[in-house]
């Protein structure tokens, strides 16, 4: 293995197995990815030239994102990796108290390197840094639809500030200037930043060849942090050094009927889940319901069995004034914790009964209906939408659609399902 990636959720994993898998754009192909759900026990395939550990660390306390994040990085390091890549959100979801600091920290502290680059750029999204400072489209962070975000409203769009807020060590900037200047000029940048003792560099970028340049400056950094973007140009450097052949994603099909679960809350999500509501049965499952155990997994799998074949939908997805009411009244943690258990278990029993196709919307839904299903490190597929790849299970014949909050067009559920089945005419 030789790049070896820990993300803080299974979406962000999955975003950047597929920019890994699909290697720089008009390049020599990628890497051998495999996604896996939380941190392995046993070795790699040695096939395997990158391994993305997926967390669901991005809510969770700092310290115990800390402790999961460096285990990762011992059994990255224990694969024989060269390079490591902590990655986040390209909206980079985080509080006051982190987690992308401290966890970013920590890693630099066991690599022991300083003036390591923070980039979440992700252009293709949308998402781009312009002085220190995160746009989603053209509007600053702080006014994009992430200030309402359920778990993590980002309020502060200048990077430098809010994540000098989480960290031990001052935050450094490599702004566009001396980044368009090319990857000596930010090399040197970074190695200065690390003189200044600047642990973490947010790196401005607005472009994919922006990205490729800072891939190329970090072609021999030991940790990179990041969102997907910052990957584009990482299998080129390792297929430039003869250390991997560079190879395509891989191919599948799974016949079994399919199944959508939305617990996501994002513009994107409720988008989806209001064109697919409109021609295919769906059922919507409230924050009521749920804290009071009207609506269990029975109720859900009598739903899917009812209408198998038809792409049913179960959904949590609220609009942010909704989200805010049931936060006050049951607790954030609280009530997210048992949507995601229920979605959990509800894809479970799903996949137990023969669902094989199961599209899952939002970051920390995926998490807890991945650990669930048991499926075993995920093989990397082809491109569903921008940053969702298709998942073969290797420990069981399901395929994953796991979709970031705001990620896929309006009739991505659709589509996705219709990819997993390899491409089949109806999306049932
Ligand atoms: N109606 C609701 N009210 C309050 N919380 C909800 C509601 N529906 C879902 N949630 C919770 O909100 C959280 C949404 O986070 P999730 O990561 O799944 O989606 P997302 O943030 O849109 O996706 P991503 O992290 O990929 O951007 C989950 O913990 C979910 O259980
Ligand atoms: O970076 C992104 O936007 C996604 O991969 C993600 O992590 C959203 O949860």
């Amino acid at each position: 293995m030789l790049l070896g990636v820990i993300a803080d959720d299974f979406t962000g994993a999955g975003d950047i197995a597929n920019t890994l898998a699909k290697g720089s754009p008009g390049g020599d192909g990628g890497l051998k990815v495999m996604q896996y759900m939380g941190v392995p026990s046993g070795s790699a395939d040695p096939e395997i030239e990158a391994g993305v550990i997926s967390l669901k660390t991005r809510t969770i306390p700092a310290a115990e994102a800390v402790t999961t994040s460096l285990a990762a990085l011992s059994w990255l390091l224990a694969q024989g990796c060269r390079q490591i890549i902590f990655k986040y959100c390209s909206t980079f979801d985080s509080t006051p108290e982190g987690n992308i600091g401290p966890v970013a920290e920590a890693l630099a502290d066991v690599l022991n390197v300083r003036g390591v680059i923070a980039c979440p750029a992700f252009p293709t999204m949308g998402r781009t840094v312009h002085q220190g400072h995160l746009f989603v489209g053209d509007r600053l962070l702080s006014e994009s639809g992430m200030r309402n975000h359920p778990l993590t409203p980002m309020t502060d769009p200048d990077l430098r500030r809010w994540l000098g807020r989480q960290s031990r060590d001052p935050v450094g900037l490599v702004a566009t200037g001396t980044v368009r200047k090319g990857p000596d000029a930010v090399r040197a940048a970074l190695n200065a930043a690390a003189e200044r003792g600047e642990t973490l560099v947010i790196a401005d970028a607005a472009t994919d060849d922006d990205l490729i340049t800072l891939g190329q400056a970090a072609a021999d950094a030991r940790l990179i942090t990041g969102g997907s973007g910052i990957a584009i140009g990482l299998a080129a450097n390792f297929i430039a050094r003869g250390l991997a052949s560079g190879s395509a994603p891989g191919t599948g099909a799974v016949s079994g009927p399919g199944v959508v679960l939305a617990g996501s809350c994002s513009g994107a999500t409720l988008g989806q889940v209001e064109r697919h509501a409109a021609d295919h049965p769906s059922m919507a499952v409230s924050p009521e319901d749920v804290m009071s155990g009207s609506v269990g997994v029975d109720d859900i799998m009598a739903f899917f069995r009812a209408n198998a074949g038809n792409a049913p939908l179960v959904y949590s997805s609220g609009s942010p004034e909704e989200v805010t009411a049931a936060q006050n009244r049951f607790g954030r943690e609280k009530l997210s914790n048992r949507l995601e258990s229920l979605f959990a278990d509800a894809a479970r029993a799903a996949a137990d009964a023969g669902f094989s196709r199961i599209v899952v919307a939002g970051g920390e839904t995926s998490g807890a209906v991945a650990l669930r299903l048991g499926a075993g490190p995920l093989r990397i597929g082809a491109e569903i939408d921008t940053g969702v790849p298709i998942l073969y299970g290797t420990e069981r014949p399901v395929a994953l659609a796991l979709k970031s909050g705001n990620f896929g067009g309006p009739d991505f559920f659709v589509k996705a399902l219709k990819a997993l089945a390899g491409g089949a005419e109806s999306a049932g």
